[in-house]
């Protein structure tokens, strides 16, 4: 024999207001929603009837209860006992099952919101297609009720009334009741009023009529800052006609947060859904909030998302385009205003160059980059170097700015966020754009070396230097460059670095691991490092001339720890202790030199 099943409303009461809903306040938004659909139905085939909806809250009906009164379509008997009492049964959907367009409701369930606040809900009803005004009473156990109302109702449509549970009454109060009826209802297309007085203005704020477009701006602005909080930067309008979408993009003035979710204000067919709907913009476009209005996108159960469907999918990329072309329009119209953009914004158009041509044109015109020449862009960049060279770290640029900026070699830091992967992708503007790496060692192709007759003078001391350094697997090369207050630097190609990490794994390596890793070694033998000595230094130069062949090495080793630290490389134990070593050295020197004047 085949059962029905039986339903224990506790049970889904309790699931709908712990799982489903974050807020008991959601029950207005519920009522409000079938009074506007029941409106909707009824001006279908009686476009005069009145689209009032009426809101007594206890205050006014002086019984405790709240009441929310609608002309529309009302329901038969025969609807009350399909409709109210079986959940899941709606009368929005078509003959598939399909949400119909010209509801806001479709699954069923929202009036059973109702039970998140009172343990009762009546609901006195007249139907417009003809028949007495009946009276459905549920309650929150799962019994219910149906009798004919005691009066018949003078026009058709739905009266429903709950009296608030012991403890929950504040949601149910006039004040709260008017702040809800605002925040979800005030776009509706009908009046809503509250103990007689209308409270929404039954327009979207993009669709307010202004005497002007500076009004409309100013309008626009207002509405920014008592609903987001921040005066704009600019205002984008949005309009996505497959997902009936419509609204507008406020640009952030200062910096977000890209990690921050920052949540757009989503209506669904003019009844808010959420002011906090995540994944509607892709997410390099952090820099705006959105308010928009949308017929076809779907709400998940608890309406207070979208549910991510292809749609949804297609909806965020149309946004971002719309997003992304207003920034190209506004390289084109307003570049200062793009400049003062782009200083606040830069992580959101960079990220977003990765991956989009045009913006790739943005950045490479607008956005200043630090180079060894100071800031600017990459096209101006390119004006004067024919090789786009950047570093692979800030420390590496930090090192070398000084030195390549002194040689008039174009060098750009490429230790900031995404600005390698950035310069990587230039060739697509131009194949013509030549983009690589800077390899330290081309640097010094550029430093002079010594004349023969100086490299004669200072052959003794190089030997010393060489034989100081070389333990350390440091070669040492004499140069002349600019500036002349750099006394050293220690310069690692790219092979050498990769043999240094070896080495250093090595010296921190169990006696296996660094058999092991000495084998691999092997193969990157005669990649050392230089410690490239700068003859234009004048401690170098009274260094080199030292008479005495042990403060000779002491500052060979002084100067070999001074280029590793100022290059921010890595010190092995060996490189500390001979840092340790000279420093003492040096001091006791010092010392002495004092003691004897
Ligand atoms: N004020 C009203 N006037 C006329 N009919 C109503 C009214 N309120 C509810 N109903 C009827 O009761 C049905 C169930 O309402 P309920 O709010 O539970 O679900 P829904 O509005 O269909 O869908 P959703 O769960 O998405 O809100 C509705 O489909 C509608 O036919």
């Amino acid at each position: 024999m085949e059962r029905a099943f039986q339903v224990d409303l506790r049970g889904v009461v309790d699931l709908l207001s712990h799982h489903l809903y974050t807020s008991p306040q959601v029950y207005l938004r519920e009522l409000l929603q079938n009074a506007v659909d029941a409106i909707t139905a009824r001006r279908q085939s009686d476009p005069d009837a009145p689209a009032v909806v009426a809101i007594d809250p206890p205050e006014t009906t002086g019984d405790g209860t709240l009441r929310v009164r609608d002309g529309g379509i009302g329901l038969s008997e025969p609807e009350v006992h399909e409709l109210l009492a079986t959940i899941g049964r709606s009368s929005k959907r078509d003959e598939l099952g399909m949400a119909r367009h010209e509801f806001l409701g479709q699954f069923g369930i929202g009036l059973l919101s109702c039970f998140l606040v009172a343990d009762e809900v009546r609901v006195l009803t007249r139907s417009a297609r003809g028949g007495p005004t009946v009276e459905w009473t549920g309650r929150s156990d799962g019994r219910y009720r149906v009798t004919p109302a005691a009066h018949e109702r003078p026009e058709p449509g739905t009266t429903v009334t709950l009296r608030p549970r012991p403890g929950m009454e504040q949601w149910l109060t006039g004040a709260m009741v008017a702040d809800l009826a605002v925040r979800y209802a005030d776009a509706l297309p009908v009046e809503i009023s509250i103990g007689g007085r209308r409270v929404n203005s039954g327009a979207l704020p993009w669709q307010h009529r202004h005497p002007s477009p500076a009004a409309r701006a100013a309008a626009l602005r207002e509405y920014a800052e008592r609903v987001f909080g921040f005066a704009p930067f600019d205002v984008i309008d949005l309009a996505v006609p497959e997902a009936g979408l419509t609204g507008l993009a406020f640009v952030l003035p200062m910096a977000a947060n890209p990690a921050a979710r920052s949540g757009h204000r989503v209506y669904l067919r003019r009844m808010l859904l959420s002011d906090s709907v995540d994944k509607l913009l892709p997410e390099w476009a952090f820099f705006v909030r959105c308010v928009v209005d949308t017929g076809e996108l779907r709400p998940t159960a608890g309406r207070e998302a979208l549910y991510e469907d292809d749609l949804l999918a297609d909806t965020r990329e149309a946004l971002g385009a719309q997003v992304r072309d207003w920034l190209v329009r506004l390289a084109v119209t307003a570049p200062d205003r793009l400049q003062r953009f782009l200083s606040v914004h830069h992580l959101g158009v960079k990220a977003l160059a990765l991956h989009d041509v045009e913006m790739l044109r943005v950045v490479d015109r607008w956005w200043p980059m630090e180079t060894a020449a100071g800031p600017m862009t990459l096209a101006e960049f390119r004006r004067r170097h024919p090789v786009v060279r950047y570093t692979a770290t800030a420390d590496e640029f930090r090192e070398l700015a000084a030195v390549a900026g002194a040689q008039n070699f174009g060098l750009v830091n490429g230790g900031y966020a995404y600005d390698i992967e950035i310069m990587r992708r230039l060739p697509l503007l131009d194949p013509a754009i030549t983009v690589r790496r800077l390899e330290p060692a081309e640097l010094t192709t550029y430093f002079e070396p010594p004349d023969p007759a100086l490299e004669a003078r200072l052959r003794p001391f190089l030997r010393l230097a060489a034989d100081t350094l070389h333990t350390l697997g440091c070669d040492v090369a004499p140069r002349s460059f600019d500036p002349p207050s750099l006394p050293a630097l220690y310069v690692l190609s790219r092979a050498a670095a990769q043999a240094e990490e070896m080495r250093s794994a090595r010296s921190a390596a169990n006696e296996l691991w660094a058999g092991v890793l000495g084998a691999v070694d092997a193969t990157g033998a005669g990649e050392r490092p230089q410690l490239i000595l700068n003859l234009r230094n004048p401690v170098v130069r009274r260094v080199a001339e030292a008479a005495d062949p042990s403060l000779a090495a002491l500052g060979v080793q002084a100067l070999y720890g001074q280029a590793l630290l100022s290059g921010h490389h890595p010190l092995r134990p060996q490189d500390s202790a001979l840092l340790n070593h000279s420093f003492l050295g040096l001091l006791e020197w010092a010392m002495a030199a004092g003691g004897t004047r």
